[in-house]
């Protein structure tokens, strides 16, 4: 599902145009359109321009590496295989932007959010010389989760959180499945979903963190403990949150900060970047999954809810587009910000 979005998001791309597509064996010699032969899951149509590339080998590295500029890689496969094709490729000398968790704790590969942490870039540097290449590397982006909450967050650290508390309500093309294929999530919600709890605890202290000798540093604040839960809806991640902080500041402050906040894709006018990131809806009832997940054509977080909590210090909702923000749109951008920062470029 994130493949196709990518190709989706790429037609009439001003600065990408998908030139060559890789997938498994089984995929390769079918065209684009057969490929994914009764499996679009996309609202519009396949676009025209990749309907008739022929998918070839992705394990035929060298060969694939050298028609494109760059990769964009979401695959299915274990871990130690997604590191390993990840790395073959960088070390052609390829940028590989990554929506795949293989590469996320690799010290100095950069995980990005890039309102929040564009300097992480500056590790690739490093990667480099441990991959043996001037041009190659990898570059991932976080777990859709957390992009739910680590934004709105992210606008507050100057007042020091200190304890979170968040509760991910997630779409179920998170899982790459609609409800023709799920159709046990029709009128349901399962309270598990695998490895999910830890991924949106734990990278974003990666995304706060610094680079420090040629790795990025986790950071060691705030506190974050998650619940996380499938709900019967195609597209949105929301969450709940409660925080504490060191600095207790008021909700005007905290709305001011919110309105305010822009980050270097909006410095940079980068193509996908939204003009506003963070939105605060005053309504009691917003943000709601089907209203509000496609604002800022999917790019924006939608913040409501914001009120003192008995607990902690306050709570508040938030909701991000788990496919588009939360992976290939998240990609997309990375990938803008690469090429605008030199380390994207035509070979
Ligand atoms: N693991 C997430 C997908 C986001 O990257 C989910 O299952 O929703």
């Amino acid at each position: 599902m994130v493949g196709q979005r990518f190709v989706q998001l790429l037609d009439q791309h001003p600065w990408f145009e998908v030139t060559a597509i890789a997938a498994s064996k089984n995929s390769a010699g079918k065209t684009y359109e057969e490929s994914v032969q009764g499996r679009w899951k996309m609202a519009g149509p396949i676009p025209e321009p990749v309907k008739t590339i022929v998918v070839q080998d992705a394990s035929q590295v060298e060969e694939f590496a050298s028609q494109v500029d760059f990769i964009f890689c979401a695959v299915d496969m274990s871990k130690d295989q997604i590191k390993a094709l990840e790395e073959a490729y960088a070390k052609t000398g390829t940028p590989v932007i990554s929506n795949n968790s293989a590469h996320r704790w690799t010290p100095d590969v950069p995980m990005v959010i890039p309102e929040i942490n564009p300097d992480h870039i500056g590790v690739i540097e490093a990667q480099r010389k441990r991959l043996g290449t001037k041009t190659g590397f990898i570059a991932v982006k976080p777990n859709c989760s957390i992009q739910s909450y680590v934004p709105a967050l992210h606008a507050l650290l100057d007042f020091k959180p200190e304890k979170v508390v968040a509760s991910t309500y997630q779409a179920i093309s998170g899982a790459g499945k609609n409800f023709t294929d799920w159709p046990e999530m029709l009128d349901n919600v399962i309270p598990y979903i695998g490895g999910e709890e830890e991924k949106s605890e734990q990278e974003p202290l990666r995304i706060w963190g610094s680079l420090q000798n040629g790795e990025i540093v986790k950071a060691s604040s705030p506190l974050i403990t998650t619940q996380c839960i499938r709900v019967p809806v195609t597209d949105g991640h929301l969450a709940t949150v409660f925080v504490s902080f060191e600095n207790k500041p008021s909700k005007e402050e905290i709305i001011t900060r919110w309105r305010e906040f822009k980050g270097r894709p909006q410095e940079l006018g980068l193509p996908s970047a939204p003009q506003q990131f963070i939105t605060y809806f005053e309504e009691e009832n917003r943000p709601q999954t089907k209203l509000d997940r496609d604002i800022e054509r999917g790019m924006g977080v939608s913040v409501g809810r914001l009120r003192e909590d008995s607990i902690y210090d306050y709570k508040f909702v938030g909701l991000s587009h788990n496919t588009l923000r939360g992976a290939a749109g998240g990609a997309v951008l990375i990938a803008e910000l690469l090429k605008a920062e030199g380390y994207i470029q035509a070979k």
